[in-house]
């Protein structure tokens, strides 16, 4: 595991300055940025990660909420500054993950229900049953799964004793992990201000992605009672200002999903531009301006970003539940590496796969299959494979799955990929970078700034506030720092990605309706 708190503090002149606050799926940062969104100084925290029951996976939110406050003290610490210097501050964060509090006493009702967590498959299912998937699709622009936030609600209110009595009541809030920390932060029980943007609302299920309001058809099939749920707003604006804490007196001036964060910390402001982070799992996404593209490939229809008054800009997004967590699970489980960093070095060590091909589908498979019943498969085993070729098997995975996802896009949009934007702890691993370069036969760049999440919220806070004048001044922040290009044979990558199709195949159905 990395330490529980990471330094990285560079002096960068004089302020004003942003801060951002990501909340993330395991650990919680705040990034101090100057006016050039150069990282000024960094603190971070992991939580913990509850497994009670294979499958479920919790985050304790009270622990999350103390982490937050830690970390905003200590990257204001480490760049010398107070909250005299910082103009706005803003907020992204793990999406889907769903947390509900009762509003008096700000106590959490039970532990949040994390994205990856599959509890609700069979709820799910019996929504498919009764309600019919074109629906939600419809409506949401997600297909029914376990990932979204609206099953999980109602998992919680069908299965905390007393709970839906409560929130019938009015004393119950519900919230992705940006709506409690802001609430959290502008006081709490103390007038806190309850609130969520159009981007983490898209992730819901519970939004309607034509009117960005809660979807009161949607909202009676889920069972789920509109008093618990937070006002709707764009994603760059002033929330309210933070009470108490080192940060008093200033505005929370952004909010948007960690995704959608990295896409605008990436500038992709134009209609068929993309990015892709490889983080926990990894997540594509295509800025489609005011269009909403229904897909017929697999990919989520979302919300790409709202600055204030403006028209909200929509997004094609292909999601992939397992990427840097099969290279923890390579570390942490079976035990075949010390770092993450040390597969790079295992899966360099031989030239190829050994015929070895590695589909993580841990909680089922995601995009573009949505398939709940699916489980991880290693195909192509003989005696020949060593754990070199399973490393290499593993990031060969990673590039696969994005494979995978830009065909469905250029399906989707009709945009062909000329070059791929990464960000994410794993776009460190070079030879991943290259392998990718090498699936997708295209360009892929990594930007000077890799934390592209923070950057995000950090520029949506600031334009909120007039930091930045408009998006053409960021822009002019993005520099490159990293380029790969392909180098791979065609009948080679043609033929590998048919056996990686293979395997995928072998990996569903496992799961019968029962389990
Ligand atoms: N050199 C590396 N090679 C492959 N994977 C890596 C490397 N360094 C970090 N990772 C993976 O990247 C993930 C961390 O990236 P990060 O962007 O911080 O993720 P998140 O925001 O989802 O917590 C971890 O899952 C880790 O296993
Ligand atoms: O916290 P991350 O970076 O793993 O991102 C998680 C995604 O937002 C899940 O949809």
């Amino acid at each position: 595991m990395t330490d529980a708190h990471t330094t990285g503090t560079s002096s960068h002149g004089h302020g004003p300055f942003i801060a951002a606050i990501d909340q993330g799926t395991t650990s919680s940062r705040c990034i101090v940025f100057d006016k050039d969104g150069r990282i000024v100084s960094v603190d971070q925290k992991e939580h913990e990660q509850i497994f009670p029951k294979p499958g479920w996976v919790e985050h304790d939110a009270a622990e999350i909420w103390n982490n937050v406050q830690e970390v905003v003290a200590g990257a204001l610490d480490k760049a010398g500054i107070t909250a005299a210097d910082v103009k706005a501050i803003g907020i992204t964060n793990q999406r889907e993950t769903t947390l509900l509090w009762d509003k008096n006493t700000g106590e959490p009702v039970h532990n949040a229900l994390v994205w990856q967590d599959t509890r609700t498959d069979a709820l799910c299912r019996e929504l498919g049953r009764n309600v019919g998937q074109d629906r939600f699709r419809r409506e949401t622009g997600l297909p029914l799964a376990s990932y979204f936030s609206g099953p999980k609600v109602r998992w919680l209110l069908d299965n905390v004793e007393g709970l839906r009595e409560r929130a019938e009541r009015g004393d119950i809030l519900f919230g992705t992990m940006d709506s409690w920390v802001i609430w959290n932060l502008t006081g709490g029980v103390d007038g806190g201000r309850h609130v969520t943007d159009v981007t983490n609302a898209s992730r819901t299920m519970l939004m309607n992605l034509h009117t960005m309001e809660w979807d009161e058809k949607i909202l009676s099939s889920m069972e789920v009672p509109a008093s618990v749920l937070p006002e709707i707003r764009s994603s760059a604006e002033v929330y309210g200002t933070v009470k108490g804490g080192v940060l008093d007196g200033v505005p929370v001036a952004s909010a948007l999903g960690d995704q959608q964060a990295a896409l605008f910390g990436q500038t992709c402001f134009a209609e068929g531009e993309a990015k892709s982070t490889y983080g926990t799992g990894t997540f594509m996404l295509m800025n489609t301006g005011d269009k909403i593209i229904n897909s017929y490939s697999g990919l989520l229809t979302t919300v790409g970003y709202q600055i204030g008054e403006q028209k909200p800009v929509y997004a094609l997004e292909g999601s992939i539940a397992v990427t840097g967590s099969l290279v923890q699970w390579m570390r942490d489980q079976m035990g075949l590496i010390n770092s993450a960093a040390e597969i790079e070095t295992l899966a360099s060590s031989v030239e190829d796969n050994g015929g070895a091909y590695f589909v993580p589908a841990f909680s089922g498979l995601f995009a573009p299959y949505w398939r709940s019943d699916a489980r991880g498969v290693i195909a192509g085993l003989t005696r020949y494979v060593t754990k070199a070729h399973i490393a290499r098997a593993v990031l060969e995975a990673t590039a696969w799955q994005t494979r995978e996802i830009t065909d469905a896009m250029t399906k989707d949009s009709g945009v062909e990929l000329t070059a791929l934007k990464v960000d994410g702890g794993m776009t460190s691993n070079n030879l991943l970078m290259q392998t990718l370069s090498d699936f997708l036969d295209a360009p892929v760049v990594r930007p000077m700034v890799a934390e592209t999440t923070c950057l995000g919220a950090a520029y949506a806070a600031g334009l909120a506030v007039g930091f930045w004048p408009d998006t053409d001044a960021l822009r002019a922040n993005w520099r490159r720092a990293a380029e790969w290009t392909p180098r791979m044979d065609a009948d080679k990558r043609d033929s590998e990605y048919k056996s990686w199709l293979k395997a995928v195949e072998r990996t569903m159905g496992w799961i019968e309706d029962e389990e």
